[in-house]
């Protein structure tokens, strides 16, 4: 049996749409994995009754068939599904690690990510690789046609979960399908200013750049109670916040004395709006973690 911890992600970051992401360091999904003829699913964990067992509509079942690696597959979640904290992209990671040790198929954590954004494409239609480079490499990834490039960095964040589902596909029909030069030229400095403070451990810079006007605002309005929340954390002292992934989580980066003060600000945002939430005090972390052979 093989066992892998993989992290939730947060996607996009505002300005990187289908391209940036960050592995947080909590919460993770763990996987475990045995040899079988067929593949099976068993899923326990936080929102359990809400994922299918059956291996074509599982994320993991995309998995093991592209790796030709059938296995009895257990997944405990600990990221809820439809958060936008990449619960999806936190089990087709896990597993694409694992059924690769059990199998010994010898690809690098680079070629698996290509092999679990097949698990994505099976919930949200497209095989976006902006969450799976994470889970699989850890830090900030930048996912692109040509491959992933990844930052060792670490900024301190809040994720803020409230008790709504937003499903990634509903999310992606929203994205307005074109932007003006203004809008596209706004977006490039964000993104470029993110990078930057990513490589230099900013969380200033990062929260600057962390800001878009296109996908964003459509999706701030699958959220209630977003704007509040994204005035209140900004006012408790963040230096940026945006949705995360497809949302409904929202994401706030700040310095780490403040984590406190800005997940408790976002809390009682979101209970003014009569959402209740829970907010993770988190941080760039590491990508999958293979835990027991
Ligand atoms: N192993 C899995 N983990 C989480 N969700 C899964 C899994 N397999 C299939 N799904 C389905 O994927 C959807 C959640 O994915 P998605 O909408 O992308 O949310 P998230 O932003 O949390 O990844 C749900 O409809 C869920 O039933
Ligand atoms: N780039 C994707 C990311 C979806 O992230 P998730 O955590 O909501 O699955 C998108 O924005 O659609």
């Amino acid at each position: 049996m093989v066992t892998v911890r993989a992290p939730a992600t947060s996607a996009n970051l505002g300005s990187g749409f289908d391209v940036f992401g960050v592995a947080l360091d909590r919460p993770a999904d763990i996987v475990h994995v045995e040899r079988a003829d067929r593949t099976t699913i068993e899923v326990t964990g936080v929102g359990s009754q809400y994922i299918p067992t059956d291996p074509d509509r599982n994320v993991v079942g995309a998995v093991a068939e592209a790796l030709d690696a059938p296995a009895h597959i257990r997944i405990d979640k600990g990221v809820r599904p439809s958060s936008g904290l990449g619960s999806s992209a936190a089990s087709s990671a896990a597993a694409a690690v694992a059924l690769n040790e059990l199998y010994d198929r010898g690809l690098s954590r680079e070629e698996l990510v290509p092999v679990a954004a097949e698990g994505e494409a099976v919930v949200s239609g497209e095989a976006h690789a902006d969450n799976v480079a994470p889970a699989l490499l850890g830090g900030f990834t930048v996912a692109t046609d040509e491959g992933v490039t990844t930052v060792d960095a670490d900024i301190p964040l809040v994720a803020c979960l409230p008790e709504i589902a937003v499903s990634t596909r509903d999310a992606r029909r929203v994205v307005p399908s074109d932007a003006s030069i203004e809008d596209m030229v706004h977006t490039v400095g964000r993104a470029a200013t993110l990078a930057v403070g990513m490589c230099r451990r900013d969380p200033d810079l990062v929260g600057a750049g962390m800001h878009d006007r296109v996908v964003t605002p459509a999706r701030a309005e699958l959220i209630n109670g977003y704007h509040a929340v994204r005035e209140a954390a900004l006012d408790a002292g963040a230096s940026g916040v945006t949705v995360s992934g497809a949302g409904p989580s929202v994401l706030g980066v700040c310095q780490a004395a403040d984590r406190t003060r800005v997940a408790g600000a976002m809390l009682e945002a979101f209970d003014e709006a009569d959402v209740a939430a829970r907010a993770y005090k988190t941080r760039v972390g590491r990508g999958a973690e293979v835990f027991e052979l």
